[in-house]
């Protein structure tokens, strides 16, 4: 059987490089351009990439992601930086080019899919929810990716079940004391030397608390993700939001 064509672009960075031993590892993959920033897209197509994994910063990501869709090239997205418009942007791109899919994950590893999954789940029955975020400090983006699709998904679930708002009677505080609000749910996100990518998700209800933890301590936790994005992408046409639909998770 033909080995799947797989690029990475991005592949000098911290989880890039990670990827790059990964797709040359996978039996059933040929690595065929690895590509950082100034490399020119045009050396994806003469390579006969069939995907390409997305690694690269949320200032680069929409370009690779215009010339890859409309080359027909299926894409695997780690890259952050999401909003509505963004996703619109690239709904319209997938419209003009049917046959091709894109995948983004907020996270790639399986233990931060089941936090998001677990709180989705436990958010409806606890009156206060949080999430703390915390990174090694050379991420440029705050709050991640992860922590704001986690409290998007918390918030989902809390309003499909009509719960009323959180408790807080803060009235005077710091600019940030309290954290960004992403759809009514506090996001705190710390950066500390030392750490790689780690989240709690804390729920609170009358006498009791529940603490959702999950920690990544190493850039191996995002490639089995990585690679099934990279198998299942091919026969997914249209956006993807989120691993867990490749996981039966959805
Ligand atoms: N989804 C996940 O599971 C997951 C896990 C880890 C990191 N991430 C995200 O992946 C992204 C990269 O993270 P990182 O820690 O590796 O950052 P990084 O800064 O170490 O790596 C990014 C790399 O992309 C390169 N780059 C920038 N623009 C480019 C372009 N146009 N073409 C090719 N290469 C380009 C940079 O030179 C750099 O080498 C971030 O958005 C991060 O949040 C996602
Ligand atoms: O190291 C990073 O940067 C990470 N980014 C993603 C996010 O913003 O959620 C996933 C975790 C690691």
């Amino acid at each position: 059987m033909s080995k799947l064509r797989v690029a990475v672009l991005g592949a000098k960075g911290r989880i890039g490089s990670e990827a790059v031993r990964a797709v040359e590892a996978a039996q059933d993959m040929e690595l065929v351009a690895a590509l950082g920033r100034g490399d020119r897209l045009e050396a994806l197509t003469e390579a006969g990439a069939q995907v390409v994994v997305e690694l690269t910063t949320p200032d680069s990501v929409m370009e690779n992601l215009d010339f890859c869709v409309g080359h027909g090239i299926h894409a695997v997205v780690g890259t952050t930086g999401w909003t509505e418009d963004r996703l619109a942007q690239l709904n319209g791109w997938l419209a003009a080019s049917p046959e091709t899919g894109v995948l983004i994950a907020p996270n790639f590893s399986i233990g931060a899919v089941l936090t998001m999954k677990f709180a989705q789940i436990a958010a409806p029955y606890f009156e206060s929810v949080e999430v703390v975020e915390l990174h090694h400090p050379n991420k440029v983006d705050a709050p991640s990716g992860t922590a704001t699709r986690t409290a998007q998904l918390i918030a989902e679930a809390r309003s499909k079940a009509g719960c009323a708002p959180q408790p807080d009677a803060t009235t005077t505080a710091l600019d940030g004391a309290r954290g960004a609000n992403v759809d009514g749910v506090p996001v705190h996100a710390v950066r500390l030397r030392g750490l790689l990518a780690h989240q709690e998700v804390l729920l609170g209800g009358e006498g009791e608390t529940l603490t959702v933890r999950h920690d990544s301590l190493h850039h191996s936790s995002f490639m089995p993700g990585i690679l099934l994005g990279a198998r299942r992408v091919t026969t997914t046409p249209g956006l993807t939001f989120g691993l867990e639909h490749f996981l039966d998770l959805g």
